[in-house]
């Protein structure tokens, strides 16, 4: 089954995204020609699925490791299966096409943990360490959902997916993935270009002038949108799930000791390779933080206007301690592309140019330089899954910190 596919110059693939924001599943319809690391990518269609409500809340409710349960977890794994299905249905009726027109599914899942732990195991063993022994090691682990055996079932397509545990296997962190495919799709000769999702975490990607793929570096900057999207939600009871434009922090103004406190969080001194989730900047940072806003009769505008710039802080603050002088000694960097759902708040991108452009850096977004924003993350989980097919490694060890190249991904035939 997978010589037939291999053996084709073009496949058509579904890539499926759904992230820490948990505001649905996008899938991306692409054409991939030549070789996996070709980047030869074209978007034939895209489509966002909102989750229902009481999905939503379902997954969110996981993500509470006091009260979850494996019953609800192994229940959750297969009806985001089914809706993963559903996605892939969807997009391939609004290209006009069949889903037997389609060769296989990449899909990224719904993150529900992330423990990003240094994997102090030892790699690869002559024989296999005591009890003892191992307990004295540690080890990351990460958990995505959304079973791809009924990806596959339903669809009658194979299918990619549970990417990232590969990687934490040879000791990475499993996260950034998506540089691998920024390398394939943006790096360019005359200058290096910094590229910023914004989505519920921030994560940046560092493309050096000319670089090699083995030059390539990343890390999550911190939250994205996740603390303005879980302050608004308590402030208005619920009623609005994120800052449409970013009009309400446009009214409001930061809060400077409480920027201060939050900006003093440890995540922001570790060095790369890092990343994050919602264990560090979820619920219970939000709930806290809109606490203690109200005790200081902090307005909902203020609040926003806080968190606002505590994002574009993270992102100045990564800039500065972990790749302006690296990038300087090279050339500089000169372009900062910004993309995920944070790039549509018209307030936090003003605030991140404030603070970048003194740099020498000009902010532009993903359709600034013609691309879509929505869609990157669905066409890099099809990209990371055509490498999977084809059997080469597809991730960074700079990026995650992993000790050697591994194939990420599992085939569901
Ligand atoms: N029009 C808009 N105005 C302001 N914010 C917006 C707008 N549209 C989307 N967003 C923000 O973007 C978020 C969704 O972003 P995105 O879909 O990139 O996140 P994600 O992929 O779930 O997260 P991650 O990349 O961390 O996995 C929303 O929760 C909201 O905060
Ligand atoms: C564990 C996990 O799901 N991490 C996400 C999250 O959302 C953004 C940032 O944190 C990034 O590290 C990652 O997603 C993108 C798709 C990535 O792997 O590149």
């Amino acid at each position: 089954m997978l010589e037939h596919i291999r053996s084709k110059k073009t496949r058509r693939v579904v890539g499926l995204m759904s992230g820490t924001s948990v505001d649905g599943i996008d899938s991306a319809l692409v054409e991939i020609t030549g070789d996996p690391m070709d980047g030869n990518v074209k978007l034939i269609a895209f489509e966002n699925n909102p989750f229902p409500e009481e999905v939503k809340d379902m997954i969110i409710s996981l993500f509470d490791t006091k009260h979850a349960n494996v019953e609800q977890l192994g229940y959750m794994n297969v009806l985001l299966g089914e809706l993963y299905a559903k996605a892939v249905f969807s997009v391939v009726h609004k290209a006009g096409l069949m889903i037997g027109d389609v060769d296989f599914v990449g899909s990224h899942g719904q993150t529900v943990y992330h423990h990003p732990e240094i994997c102090t195991f030892p790699l690869e063993l002559k024989e296999y360490p005591s009890d003892s022994q191992r307990d004295s090691y540690s080890f990351g682990y990460t958990m995505q959902i959304g079973e791809g055996a009924v990806i596959a079932a339903r669809t009658g397509i194979p299918c990619v997916s549970d990417f990232r545990v590969a990687d934490m296997a040879v000791g990475g962190q499993g996260a950034p993935l998506v540089p691998f495919t920024e390398y394939l799709l943006y790096r360019k000769k005359d200058k290096t270009v910094l590229l910023q999702n914004i989505g519920g975490i921030g994560n940046i990607t560092v493309l050096p002038k000319s670089c090699s793929q083995e030059e390539v570096y990343a890390f999550d900057t911190g939250p994205g949108n996740m603390i303005m999207d879980g302050l608004i939600h308590l402030f208005t009871n619920g009623e609005k799930s994120y800052d449409i434009g970013g009009e309400v922090a446009a009214r409001g103004q930061v809060n400077k000791g409480l920027l201060d406190t939050m900006c003093r969080n440890i995540y922001f001194a570790m060095k790369p390779p890092k990343s994050t989730g919602r264990e560090l900047f979820g619920k219970e940072y939000y709930t806290n933080l809109f606490h203690k806003m109200r005790e200081q009769n902090i307005s909902m505008e203020d609040a926003l206007a806080t968190a606002t710039e505590f994002t574009a802080w993270s992102i100045e603050d990564s800039y500065r301690q972990f790749i302006m002088e690296k990038e300087i000694k090279r050339s500089s960097a000169s372009q900062l592309i910004i993309g995920g759902g944070g790039s549509y708040n018209h307030t936090l991108i003003g605030k991140i140019k404030l603070r970048m452009e003194p740099f020498g850096i000009e902010v532009l977004t993903q359709e600034d330089v013609g691309f879509n924003s929505d869609a990157k993350e669905a066409v890099a989980f099809a990209m990371l899954a055509d490498c999977a097919i084809a059997g080469k490694y597809n991730n960074m060890q700079l990026v995650t910190g992993a000790c050697k190249p591994v194939v990420m991904g599992k085939i569901s035939l």
